[in-house]
């Protein structure tokens, strides 16, 4: 991580009101009404100098417990909404949803590094939006359907395959590995079967150089946008415009070969998209968002999985003899075996409880001024507020989830050790922003989850560390977590080792036996729908 990622939140928080706020800044001031509770602070400065240094999800969590569910900052004027409890979140995000799904403005983001508003998962509410929402239910309802199961299956036993090379030394680069082809398959036909592929490499660069220009200090124009008026080739044009090339050349490849190159026989997410082109807007375009969505989620979802696996490993055998006595031992579960095993699936809920993948949310920010009822009071919501939806508060609700920092999935069962009804979560986060891939991702988990827990016993290396000399600590505290520090609101555990030592002989045997027979040509496994006559 680099030095100037670490000068963690407030100037991020500042960036990311950004605009934003300075367009609703009069209106909301000049609106009145009790606003939700919060720290006391300074005259007109208001609670800016005590926002942390770093782990801001931390420091969110403790205000949502001191002052509840709905908690009110005020950041030199600017306002900020803290939400931290389910009723709170259903309440404001979801209920007003039309009123608080708008995104903060970042003026160098807006006006060079995506001018075109293809970044429709940053943009603010618009018709862009709007169609990339639609389309994207559209895929969503194929992967309901299980027409990306074949694919997602196949990546989850190569990555047993690699598992089993060897012994879990890299696995940490094979759950981004495995995160990052199964997207790249079915968005653009692009399978990556070593992690090393060079279009692979380019997309997460990109992402990496993305997510750069989002911080506050990428230009002097978020904090100084009058700046903006000097004509001529200042830095942050340049930079932008270099990017914008770069990551334009790379999306019109992976969507040109996708539609009609060598993935053409596929179905992939980048061919629906360029089907609805119209002369008037080109869909294809909005296919860059996916690959920064869904890569680093699900991969940390999974690596966050194996933390909880070598942290808290008491639930392992009830697990494993669950998978066990439904697949039997002479194949690998697959996804016709998820009703029967509601254990797996707790597994996947409590690995997004345990330690969400984005801790305070992406911020929403609301559009109209709003009266919200909360615990019998009316607060008042200025227009322009920036609202965190605190996954990292809610996951962690004094007394609805016992023993709150164990991965515990049997919290999510009855006593019959079926799945509980009533599940809610905000991992995904909420309203007209919610996750639109959240069923892909929940297909991702399940399968490669079931497949590691039945093929492998993960453990804990004893081998010591190689920083210290002493025995590996692992630890899932805020310290042992990268994503609040990296800006880009995903939550990673940093690299540890772990041991994924095979259950048995004929276990090896069955999994490279299926590897070796497995469908692996993509056009079979996303076939095209067939034409109707
Ligand atoms: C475990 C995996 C994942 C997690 C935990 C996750 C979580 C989230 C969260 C918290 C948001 C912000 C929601 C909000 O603002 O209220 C989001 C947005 C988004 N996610 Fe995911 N995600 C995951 C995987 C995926 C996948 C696989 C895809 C695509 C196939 C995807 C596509 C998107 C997009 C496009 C948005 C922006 C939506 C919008 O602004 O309207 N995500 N995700």
């Amino acid at each position: 991580m680099d030095p100037q990622s670490q000068q963690l939140t407030l100037a991020a928080v500042a960036a990311l009101l950004g605009a934003g706020v300075f367009l609703s800044y009069s209106r909301s001031r000049s609106a009145g009404g009790k606003r939700p509770p919060g720290p006391p602070g300074l005259p007109i400065l208001g609670n800016i100098f005590q926002v942390p240094g770093e782990h801001l999800a931390s420091y969110f969590r403790s205000l949502c417990e001191e002052y509840g569910g709905l908690v009110s900052l005020n950041l030199a004027g600017f306002p900020v909404i803290l939400v931290g409890d389910m009723k709170a979140a259903k309440e404001v995000l979801e209920k007003r949803s039309a009123k608080f799904s708008s995104r903060p403005l970042v003026p160098y983001i807006r006006h060079h590094v995506d001018p075109t508003k293809a970044y429709w998962g940053v943009c603010e509410q618009n018709e862009t939006h709007n169609i990339a929402r639609r389309l994207t239910a559209g895929l969503m309802s194929a992967v309901r359907q299980g027409k990306t199961e074949a694919i997602q299956q196949f990546e989850a036993l190569l990555t047993v395959q690699h598992l089993l090379d060897d012994g879990g030394k890299n696995w940490y680069k094979h759950m981004n590995r495995l995160a990052a082809s199964a997207t790249l398959s079915v968005a653009f036909g692009l399978h990556c079967p070593t992690g090393e592929e060079p279009d692979l490499k380019e997309v997460i660069e990109c992402i990496a150089e993305f997510v750069h220009l989002c911080t506050p200090s990428a230009s002097i124009i978020n904090i100084f946008p009058f700046l903006d008026y000097i004509p001529g080739p200042m830095p942050w044009r340049t930079r932008a415009r270099a990017y914008r090339a770069r990551e334009d050349a790379l999306y019109d490849k992976l969507v040109e070969e996708a539609v009609s190159g060598k993935a053409s026989g596929m179905n992939t997410w980048a061919a629906t998209f360029a089907r609805t082109d119209k002369p008037e807007g080109d869909q294809r375009r909005l296919m860059n968002q996916f690959a920064g969505a869904a890569i680093e989620t699900t991969a940390l979802a999974l690596q966050t999985f194996v933390l909880g696996a070598l942290i808290h490993p008491e639930w392992i055998p009830r697990a494993q003899k669950e998978i066990d006595a439904v697949v039997g031992l002479d194949r690998l579960p697959t996804f016709a075996d998820r009703t029967h095993l509601p254990y797996v699936e707790a597994l996947v809920r409590e690995t997004l409880r345990w330690r969400p993948a984005a801790r305070f949310g992406v911020p929403h920010m609301s559009t109209a001024d709003d009266v919200v009822e909360y615990n019998g009071q009316e607060y008042f919501i200025p227009a322009g507020s920036i609202v965190f939806g605190v996954a990292w508060a809610i996951e962690h609700e004094a007394g609805k989830y016992e023993d709150r920092d164990r991965f515990l999935p049997e919290r999510f069962l009855d006593e019959k050790g079926q799945l509980k009804p009533g599940y809610e979560t905000s991992a995904f986060g909420f309203g007209r922003r919610v996750c639109p891939g959240a069923p892909f991702a929940e297909r991702s988990l399940w399968i490669n989850i079931a497949m590691i827990l039945w093929t492998f016993n993960v453990k804990r290396s004893d081998k010591p560390d190689p920083k210290t000399g002493l025995p590996f600590k692992y630890d899932s505290s805020d310290a042992a977590f990268s994503g609040e520090a990296r800006l880009d609101f995903s939550n990673a555990p940093f690299e540890f080792p772990a041991v994924f030592e095979p259950r048995s002989a004929q276990r090896v045997e069955v999994a490279r036996r299926e590897w070796a027979e497995c469908e692996k040509d993509l056009n079979v496994l996303l076939p095209q729908p067939k034409e109707k006559h």
